[in-house]
């Protein structure tokens, strides 16, 4: 035992440990940068870069570490690469990690939501700002235990560099065993120290997803600050304070050439206020324009060119059976996809492309998409499960439109104020009611002041006595602020008392459209009959 103690403590030993160490960080930094590179190529859009990084992984992980060292040792001075044995060992165990570290950027990244992607998208994010604030907070905090994993794994592998004399622990423990002949005691001193060291590791891989883990209350420091999850501690006064109901809006920003109209019981006055409303909408200027818009899915036409003119103020819905093409034409027109002919026009701008025709880069689309102002809602809400509802709604508006943190922070607390939120500010999303997600998910799509408000099915994925939750605040921003919105969705009843026009798609193409009421009370098209009488619980009363 007093052998075993003294073997523990010996400097022969501990400066082995040194080496050991040292071998770890160069191979675990290298293997950091090298497999950042590598799952940036495999991720990127230029099939050279991918094809390379495949390349390398398939033969990095395929041929064994010890090989890849003698290599780094013994030939590469042949070509003139002269190594010191720690620098050679360093090398060849960043070579070999940064294959196994790569797949797991690509996994972490592959396993963001690609909802988030498509709200960050919606919202104007460049990729470079996607990237920064939404996929790599969230996909790090994934590949936490996997990292962990892999820094125990370089630190046993580093071992392997005791066939290029490296003096690290293994080399030094057989060393030592060899001329003492006392076996057991210096190898389980020697294991004893592996054992510590991968229990530091350990240790620290916990108190990393400590730091990390969302649902513990946030603190306010200044290394925190930092991080781009950062979350401000929650307000005492805002703890206990009641739930809000769905209040009036606190500043209507209706434009002034838009008639609210109010929910009247005579239905003749009704008819009378509605046949008013359209003929000023009729004069307003154009929102959105779509052109002869094309798209399909291999052989498969999903939008058979489709023409639609959407005036400010307008409130459109779009109906139409499950497959009709509805998302897609929503997404056309955010540029969230893309398609293969005719003209989308949002406030006179041709989206996605430049002055002169040429298609616009992701970069140069996203910062269209900010400056015209095409709002998103989502049928899955989409909000991002990393950030609070407040910092969904003021975390675009500062990375995106340049808001300062005050301003932006104010904002997000009116509009959570105006969908009965304010007392849900900073809970995460996964915390939250799908009603109350996607009411967060409206104030984030509002929050910019969009010219136009797309929404795409916004209370299908909710359970039904959350429905109408949503559809107050939906009916809100028509009614008091004037919104211009194309609302897909199977909601009859209120598409009748929202809308000003129903459009109704089906196999890609508006088959019938017109005045909401008439429309949902009296199709002329026989699909749309059909469509409605299937519906017929949800029809509003001719
Ligand atoms: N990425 C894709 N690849 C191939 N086909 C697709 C893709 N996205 C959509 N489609 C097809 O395009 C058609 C239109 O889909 P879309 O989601 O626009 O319909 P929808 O009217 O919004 O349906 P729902 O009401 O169910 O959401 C469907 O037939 C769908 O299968």
């Amino acid at each position: 035992m007093s052998l075993f103690a003294h073997y523990l403590s010996l400097p022969y030993l501990i400066e082995g440990v040194w080496f050991t160490l040292a071998v770890t960080a160069l191979g675990l930094t290298g293997g950091l940068l090298l497999g950042l590179a590598l799952a940036a190529m495999q991720l990127s859009r230029f099939w050279m870069l991918a094809a390379f990084a495949r390349g390398y992984t398939v033969i990095f992980r395929g041929t064994p570490l010890i090989l890849q060292m003698v290599f780094a040792y013994d030939a590469l001075p042949q070509i003139g690469l002269k190594l010191s044995a720690v620098g050679a060992a360093g090398l060849a165990l960043a070579a070999n990690e940064a294959p196994f570290i790569a797949e797991m950027l690509r996994a972490g990244v592959l396993g963001i939501d690609r909802g988030q992607v498509l709200a960050g998208q919606a919202l104007g994010m460049t990729p470079a700002l996607l990237m920064r604030r939404i996929i790599a907070p969230q996909a790090f905090r994934m590949m936490i235990p996997a990292l962990g994993n892999e820094t125990v794994s370089a630190l046993k592998n580093s071992s392997l560099a005791s066939v290029i004399s490296v003096q690290e622990l293994t080399l030094r423990s057989t060393q030592l065993a060899s001329s003492t002949f006392d076996f057991f005691s210096i190898f389980f001193a020697s294991g004893l120290i592996y054992l510590l060291l991968t229990g530091g590791v350990s240790l620290i891989q916990l108190a990393v997803e400590w730091m990390l883990d969302l649902d513990r209350p946030a603190t306010e420091n200044r290394l925190s600050r930092l991080l781009p999850w950062y979350r401000a501690p929650l307000l005492p006064e805002l703890i206990d304070e009641e739930p809000n109901q769905v209040t009036p809006a606190t500043a209507p920003t209706r434009p002034d050439n838009v008639i609210p109209y109010t929910a009247s019981k005579d239905a003749k006055a009704a008819r009378a206020e509605r046949t008013k409303r359209a003929e000023t909408l009729a004069r307003n200027n154009v929102a959105v324009d779509v052109n002869d818009l094309y798209k399909a899915y291999g052989k498969q036409a999903v939008l058979a060119r489709v023409n639609l003119t959407v005036r400010v103020g307008e409130v459109i819905a779009l109906l139409g059976p499950s497959g009709s093409g509805k998302s897609t034409l929503l997404r056309c027109i955010n540029h969230l996809e893309g398609w293969d002919a005719g003209i989308v026009m949002v406030g006179g701008r041709r989206m996605g492309f430049s002055g002169d025709g040429k298609p616009l880069s992701p970069r140069a689309i996203a910062e269209e998409r900010a400056s015209v102002g095409v709002g998103m809602v989502f049928q899955q809400f989409n909000l991002f499960g990393h950030l609070t509802a407040l910092e969904n709604v003021a975390g675009p508006l500062r990375w995106v439109h340049g808001v300062s943190r005050v301003d932006a922070d104010r904002r997000a607390r009116e509009l959570l104020e105006r969908v009965g939120l304010s007392h849900r500010a900073h809970a995460l999303p996964r915390h939250l009611s799908g009603g109350q997600q996607q009411r967060v998910a409206i104030a984030r799509a509002i929050a910019p002041n969009p010219s136009v408000l797309l929404l795409d099915e916004p209370t299908s994925a909710l359970d039904p006595e959350l429905v109408n939750e949503v559809l107050e605040v939906i009916r809100r921003l028509a009614v008091e602020d004037g919104l211009t919105m194309i609302i897909s969705t199977h909601q009859l009843r209120f598409a009748d008392e929202v809308a000003d026009r129903v459009m109704f798609l089906s196999d890609g193409n508006i088959i019938e459209e017109g005045p909401a009421h008439e429309v949902l009370t009296n199709p002329r098209n026989p699909i749309t009959a059909r469509f409605l009488s299937v519906m017929e619980a949800e029809k509003p009363p001719a």
